[in-house]
């Protein structure tokens, strides 16, 4: 596909299929066009040429790349229990699976102390973690992650890769965007933007 963002071409028919149950990670310098593919495979970016196929509608959880804006008033839990309203009709409270689920998110990210924190509040890494979570919350069949890994310490970047692992391994689609060596070796293919291509 090739996308546009004002006058600049920054996908030139980009072109790429991700399998169900592995992990990719989309590598490229900065401004590259990762955020941008990742955008458009989610559908909040429209490709000027080519299309994205094979994603039925709603089943993309995408989570976008940390911004330094305080963001809602939301706690880490409330934050990641967005991730379950999706599923659900808006009159439906969460039920008992879906609590259960976030809880499961929350211990994976070792996120169980900072759970009741404003998510505003925390810092850069531990606020990534709180947003893959939300991510992996929403047990959706592709997950699309921007830059996961930047800026989070090495236990933590066990945790979320491990995470995202696991994610393929219930059959999903993982892509994420990287430039850290061991999110790279941990990937099951890698592919490289350059030039608006995918190589
Ligand atoms: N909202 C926007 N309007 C116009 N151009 C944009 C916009 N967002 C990004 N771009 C441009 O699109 C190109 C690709 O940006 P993108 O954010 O996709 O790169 P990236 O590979 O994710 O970069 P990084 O590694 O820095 O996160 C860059 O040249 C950038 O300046």
């Amino acid at each position: 596909m090739t996308v546009r963002r004002g006058q600049r071409t920054v996908l030139h028919r980009a072109d790429a299929a991700f399998e169900p149950g592995s992990v990719t990670v989309v590598a490229g310098a900065n401004g590259s066009g990762k955020s941008t593919l990742l955008e458009t495979v989610a559908g909040v970016l429209l490709a000027a040429e080519g299309t994205v196929s094979g994603v039925a509608p709603r089943s993309v959880a995408h989570v976008a790349q940390t911004v330094a804006s305080p963001g809602p008033p939301l706690t880490v839990r409330a934050a990641v229990a967005m991730g379950r309203w999706g599923s659900l009709p808006w009159w439906r409270p969460l039920r008992p699976a879906d609590r259960r689920l976030v809880a499961e998110q929350l211990a994976r990210l070792d996120l169980e102390d900072l759970a009741d924190r404003p998510l505003a509040e925390l810092s850069g890494g531990q606020r990534q973690r709180a947003l893959v979570a939300t991510g992996l919350a929403q047990r959706a069949p592709v997950l699309l992650v921007d830059e996961p890994t930047a800026g989070v310490d090495a236990r933590s970047l066990g945790l979320v890769l491990d995470a995202l692992a696991a994610e393929a391994g219930r059959g999903a689609v993982v892509v994420h965007a990287a430039h850290d060596p061991a999110a790279l070796a941990s990937a099951d293919r890698v592919l490289t933007l350059r030039d608006g291509a995918l190589h």
